[in-house]
């Protein structure tokens, strides 16, 4: 579609150098890089706007600099930074300057087919409602829309943008964009982008590339943004790139300066826990980054409120998840940073342990009942398994987990959980084998993500020892309590 070979160029003060690329046809490509490394620039020598000094761009194999204006305008459009209209023209208007590539005769009548194409690119971009409103009475963001209908009724082979989703709110950019991707599959349109939201590149660009004091970098798939330390070196900021919850793309976190490694109290000394006939509650001065299966706030998120509900034993309803947020709205609980679980058991009886094991400190909390024991490697009728008789560890840690040590301490403490139980020689009623959990067990991981980065939370580093022994203990003295209060003797324990 488009080719660079070598190309250098810009002005006296400021030119990109040696830049190499080839855009692929319907593809969709994304420029990122600082301000002033040149992304204009080069858009602008890729546009015919600026000539290069050295070096060759050809559009479909010919040299750009061999069209002429109106042969080029059948190719490529352009919707720059700052596009001034100085008549006043109506939105229908401006669009249809968009036609006049594809007019014929001296007066530049619109055809049927402009007229057809005009109107598809006001509603492709929502602002066909405008058409018979002064242009220059529109807001930022309606006009950049206007401007890119304008530039859709070029009807390009190939489009340009130069930052399009400036002035737009949240939804025209996710609309703008949809759109662009649309059209970029069903026409076949090629799309390249100068986009500042690396977030919004990774999601929608096909390829992209990074440019730097007038260098293209690097061009790749959005893959390439995951190399974190790579963005750093572009941008001179730190980002973290997380996975998005559904897509193969990765997001991108910062960390603003005066939230890092913020001082606050010991995670020992920064709770509260109350306990009632129906909670048991434990409030942090500090949210923590949580991995939890519980029933509310499951997943991974930041919480400072965790909820511990108690249910009657044959509890059962079609959606648990709102009850537990009904509960902890009646109890002025924010629900937003709230993690909630549920249980059977007597709240009375849960064991709160707490350890300290440089530079960590850990809180365990375990509420525990045996009645569905489960051997997880026996074949189990499910509709058995469904009733509440659950096993639920929360662990606090005053450290900073990574993902992967988070998925270790999930790991280690259920480990623990399982040796408590075969310490105890917790069966399995159906089939009279030692239980390794039971049906309904839930486990959350907490962490204050303050000190340094602890990569591994299993049985050969401190933490997981640690984390290990405390909830192995707290386990057993949970499941004793449990049995205490039913005075369940030995021979009938399971
Ligand atoms: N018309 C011009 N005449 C002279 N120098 C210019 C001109 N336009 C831009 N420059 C300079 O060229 C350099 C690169 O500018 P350019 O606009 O290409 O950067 P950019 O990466 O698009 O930046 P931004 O993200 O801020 O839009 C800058 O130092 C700028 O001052």
């Amino acid at each position: 579609m488009m080719e660079l070979r070598q190309v250098s160029g810009g002005y006296e003060a400021f030119k990109v150098k040696q830049i190499n690329l080839t855009l692929r046809k319907g593809e969709f490509f994304a420029l990122l890089g600082p301000n002033g490394s040149g992304k204009s620039t080069l858009l602008k020598l890729m546009t015919g706007v600026l000539s290069p000094e050295q070096g060759e761009i050809c559009l479909n194999g010919t040299p750009l600099a061999r069209y002429g204006s109106v042969q080029k305008a059948k190719l490529i459009s352009v919707l720059g930074q700052e596009e001034h209209v100085s008549f006043d023209f109506t939105v229908e208007e401006i669009v249809a300057l968009g036609r006049y590539p594809h007019q014929h005769g001296l007066f530049n009548w619109l055809s049927a087919e402009d007229e057809r194409v005009i109107t598809e690119a006001m509603e492709a971009t929502h602002v066909a409602h405008y058409r018979k409103q002064p242009f220059r009475l529109l807001s930022g963001g309606e006009k950049q829309r206007v401007l890119l209908a304008k530039a859709l009724a070029q009807e390009p082979q190939l489009l340009f943008l130069d930052e399009p989703t400036n002035h737009l709110d949240l939804k025209h950019t996710f609309n703008l964009l949809n759109m662009l991707k649309e059209w970029q599959r069903s026409k076949a349109l090629t799309v390249f982008a100068i986009l500042h939201d690396i977030n919004v590149a990774a999601l929608y660009a096909d390829r992209l590339g990074l440019m730097k004091d007038g260098y293209l970098q690097v061009v790749n798939d959005v893959h390439l943004l995951k190399d974190e330390d790579r963005i750093e070196d572009i941008y001179r900021v730190r980002v973290n790139a997380q996975a998005h919850p559904q897509l193969d793309k990765p997001q991108f976190m910062l960390t603003p300066k005066e939230e890092q490694g913020q001082a606050s109290p010991s995670l020992l000394a920064g709770y509260r826990l109350t306990q009632d006939e129906k909670l048991l509650y434990l409030c942090f001065d500090h949210p923590l980054k949580v991995m939890a299966n519980s029933v509310w706030g499951s997943g991974i998120s930041w919480a400072a409120h965790f909820c511990n509900f108690h249910v009657p034993k044959h509890y059962n309803c079609s959606n648990p998840e709102s009850d537990v947020k009904r509960w902890l709205e009646e109890r002025s609980i924010p629900v937003q940073q709230a993690i909630g679980m549920m249980t059977a058991v007597d709240l009375e009886d849960y064991v709160l342990l707490e350890r300290e094991e440089a530079p960590f400190q850990l809180l365990a909390v375990v509420t525990a009942g045996t009645g569905n024991a489960v051997d997880i490697s026996q074949n189990h009728d499910l509709q058995t398994l469904r009733q509440i008789g659950t096993i639920n560890t929360m662990v606090f840690i005053d450290g900073h987990l990574t993902d992967g040590a988070f998925v270790n301490a999930v790991m280690t403490a259920t480990e623990a959980k399982a040796k408590a139980l075969a310490t105890l020689q917790v069966k399995d009623k159906a089939t009279g084998t030692l239980a390794t959990g039971t049906s309904t067990d839930s486990v959350v991981i907490a962490a204050t993500q303050r000190g340094k980065k602890t990569p591994y939370a299993g049985s050969a580093t401190v933490l997981g020892k640690a984390l290990g022994q405390l909830v192995y203990q707290a386990t057993l003295q949970a499941i004793q309590k449990y049995w205490r209060r039913l005075g369940v003797t030995s021979a009938e324990r399971g």
